[in-house]
């Protein structure tokens, strides 16, 4: 089974972006619809032990595993970040469906993959006579059609997403206040993949985290003290990263364009953090001062990361892309734009973290070169600890360029190729992008 892409997109992915590694797209698109086999946890080792982290997480897995029958899951500590824990998930396991149907949404079935239960809200549909307790076979709906109540079978494109016992009964679902309602649906205890449940693991000193989102942090390596901006700051997951790394000592910005988002990074209240609901393509002023918030002038930080907007085409499980090609084609423009203001506000000697999770070339690897040529005081330089693959053949990047750059690619598990465990968990990761650059003291104009 393959992803569903645009027709459009699919012919701009083999033609542009794959051109001269066709077959890594289609390893990809296959790999893209299946949860990686791991789950990685960042945990906040400023804030408590990692012996206490390990117990406490240990101690709340078990009681997971208890209540829905599973096996224990295995942990280990990454062997390149000390701060991140990784899982073990299991599957895809072959299990027996049940006569009565459960059906949620395409994103509640993509959540279950990755270790979700179902809240009431997201059934879609379920059996007249489901009650309290009884065995269900969850379904996803793959082409949002099934309406929402519906009381007989749905007969659409369906994927079995495993068994559960539910928690209420149809009428407790689908009542006049059902919009109100709040709280475990269903609770899976047989699911096709078996990954620990992120809900009931919560810890204000853990965050649950892709593998390469914490690889990108670590690339970025602020230290205690220094002037930080994260351009493109929510939902926090990086720059919450970021404050931990600087044992919450140093300046902070986290400018986020969308007002809401920005709200709710606020709420998370990281120490040491200013967040501005702020288009960071504006954040630069000749005339500005540092210490009045957005914009600010030139050289103003030690380090900055541009965790792009893009076209997330690295997000796993992921069965279904809608992604029409004219919004495929708006990324690079904007990426371009906040890498240009980013690289002036950096101080010489600087450092900056380019990231997508997408696997585009156009948005990674020439992205990064059309940067290198417009700004030669950028340097691009290889990060401490490399994870990722070398960037794609057929950019314009060299191939000690290609070398520096770090490319998630999961698409290699399809092959031949076997890890050994330890490494698993680097390759079976969503797709994603990093490039780290110094700038450098001169400046030529081109
Ligand atoms: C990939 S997400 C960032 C994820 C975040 N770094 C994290 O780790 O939690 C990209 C974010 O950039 C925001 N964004 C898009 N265009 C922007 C702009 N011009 N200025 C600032 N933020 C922007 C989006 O709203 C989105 O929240």
């Amino acid at each position: 089974m393959s992803v569903q892409l645009d027709s459009g997109v699919l012919a701009h992915l083999r033609s542009v972006d794959f051109k001269v590694e066709d077959e890594n797209l289609d390893r990809y698109l296959q790999v893209l619809t299946q949860p990686p086999m791991f789950t990685t946890l960042r945990i906040d080792c400023s804030c408590v032990s990692k012996v206490e982290a390990e117990e406490k997480i240990k101690i709340s897995l078990e009681k997971q595993s208890c209540k829905r029958g599973m096996a224990k899951f295995s942990m280990f500590w990454h062997r390149d970040f000390q701060d991140c824990l990784v899982l073990h998930n299991r599957g895809p396991n072959n299990v027996e469906k049940v006569e009565k149907e459960v059906m949620v949404d395409l994103a509640c079935g993509m959540a279950i993959l990755r270790g979700a239960d179902i809240f009431i809200q997201g059934i879609m549909a379920a059996p007249p006579s489901l009650t309290k307790g009884d065995a269900v076979s969850v379904y996803a709906d793959l082409d949002k059609k099934c309406l929402k109540g519906l009381t007989s079978k749905y007969t659409g494109r369906k994927l079995f997403v495993g068994n559960g016992i539910s928690q209420v009964s149809r009428a407790e679902v689908f009542n006049a206040h059902s919009e109100t309602l709040r709280g475990l649906g269903v609770l899976m205890t047989q699911p096709v993949y078996e990954a620990p449940c992120l809900s009931e693991l919560s810890y204000p000193w853990l965050v649950p985290q892709n593998l390469p989102s914490i690889a990108c942090v670590h690339a970025l390596d602020p230290q205690s003290g220094e002037s930080v901006l994260d351009m493109c700051a929510a939902p926090g997951g990086k720059t919450s990263h970021i404050a931990s790394l600087m044992n919450y000592r140093g300046f902070i910005v986290a400018l986020e364009k969308s007002n809401q988002r920005a709200k709710k990074l606020k709420q998370l209240g990281l120490h040491n953090v200013q967040v501005f609901a702020f288009d960071s393509t504006k954040a630069l002023s000749e005339v500005a001062k540092r210490e009045s918030g957005p914009p600010f002038p030139p050289a103003t930080f030690d380090r900055i990361l541009v965790d792009a907007p893009c076209s997330a085409l690295g997000q796993r499980p992921c069965c279904i892309n809608i992604m029409p090609l004219k919004q495929l084609g708006s990324y690079p423009v904007i990426q371009h734009r906040l890498l240009m203001v980013a690289a002036d506000l950096l101080k010489p000697g600087g450092v900056l973290v380019y990231s997508t999770c997408t696997i585009t070339s156009t948005e990674n690897e020439e992205q990064v070169a059309k940067f290198l040529v417009k700004r030669p005081d950028m340097q691009l330089v290889a990060p401490h600890v490399q994870l990722g693959k070398c960037g794609l053949q057929g950019s314009q990047l060299t191939a000690s360029q290609r070398s520096m750059v770090q490319r998630f690619d999961p698409g290699v598990l399809v092959g031949e190729a076997s890890f050994p465990r330890e490494d698993l968990c680097n390759v079976d990761t969503i797709g994603f992008f990093i490039a780290k650059f110094v700038k450098t003291d001169h400046k030529e104009d081109t």
